[in-house]
């Protein structure tokens, strides 16, 4: 994943407000990747130009060898579907859809044939193949993020991008879901994108990039809660 000079300025005139201001980035495959910042520092707007969910106002941001601005919506969402997974603080799982159609909904609307091999190996992955006939509501919180986790996993996506995914959790779980994107690195390769304000989930990173008004303002390898609360303490008001 690369991003070229991207900027984006919301509104026109006297409204505009610009919330990316140049950032130029090389993420690399396989790589776990942690994006903090305070307040208003940019951190949606630079997942959402990452997730094709919005356009930079200038610059361009690369998926691989494909280049997203300038796609039109369908292969945007095409790109979405088939190349992205998202896992959101709040799980967003279907409440009325069991474990099993959750995640194969995803693949469904991707068009893509539901390998059962490899269902059963995300799931197992994710430590929730016991449970793939109970709904949401017979899930813990730890376990519906488990299941969000595997819905992103099933289309086998260049990039898996995490919005705050462990905000709604208790401390022991949230531990356990790093763990879990941490595995999931290590052990089958997978790209993953994580914004976050806490310094222990960004100490499960291999690098925590810094966003401050719109830019990038430094980054750090493998940090430990510590530096990386330091790091916080110094970029201002969070
Ligand atoms: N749709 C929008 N229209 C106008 N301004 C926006 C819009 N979305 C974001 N902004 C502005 O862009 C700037 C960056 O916002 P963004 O939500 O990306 O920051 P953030 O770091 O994710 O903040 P937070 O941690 O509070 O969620 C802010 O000044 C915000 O008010």
């Amino acid at each position: 994943m690369r991003l070229d000079s991207v900027t984006k300025t919301y509104g026109t005139g006297e409204n505009a407000v610009t919330a990316l201001r140049g950032i130029s980035l090389d993420v690399p495959r396989g790589t776990f990747t942690a994006v903090m910042g305070p307040s208003g520092s940019g951190k949606s707007t630079f997942l959402h130009c990452v997730a094709g969910l919005d356009q930079p106002t200038t610059g361009h941001v690369h998926l691989g060898d494909t280049q997203l601005s300038g796609l039109k919506e369908a292969a945007l969402t095409a790109i979405r579907r088939e190349r992205i997974g998202y896992v959101f603080q709040a799980y967003n799982l279907m409440s009325a859809l069991t474990v099993r159609q959750n995640v194969t909904l995803v693949a469904r609307l991707a068009d893509m044939a539901v390998d059962e091999t490899w269902l059963r190996e995300v799931l197992t992955r994710v430590g929730m193949h016991q449970h793939v006939d109970r709904r949401p509501n017979q899930l813990s919180g730890g376990q519906q993020q488990r299941v969000a986790i595997a819905r992103a996993l099933v289309t086998r996506p260049d990039a898996l991008l995490a919005d705050e995914p462990t905000g709604a959790l208790d401390t022991r779980t949230s531990q356990e879901v790093l763990k879990l994107f941490r595995q999931i690195v290590d052990e089958i390769g997978q790209t993953v994108l994580m914004v976050t304000h806490d310094p222990v989930a960004a100490s499960y990173a291999d690098t925590v990039l810094f966003l401050a008004d719109g830019q990038l303002a430094g980054h750090l390898n493998r940090p430990s809660p510590a530096q990386v609360a330091e790091r916080m303490t110094r970029l201002g008001d969070w």
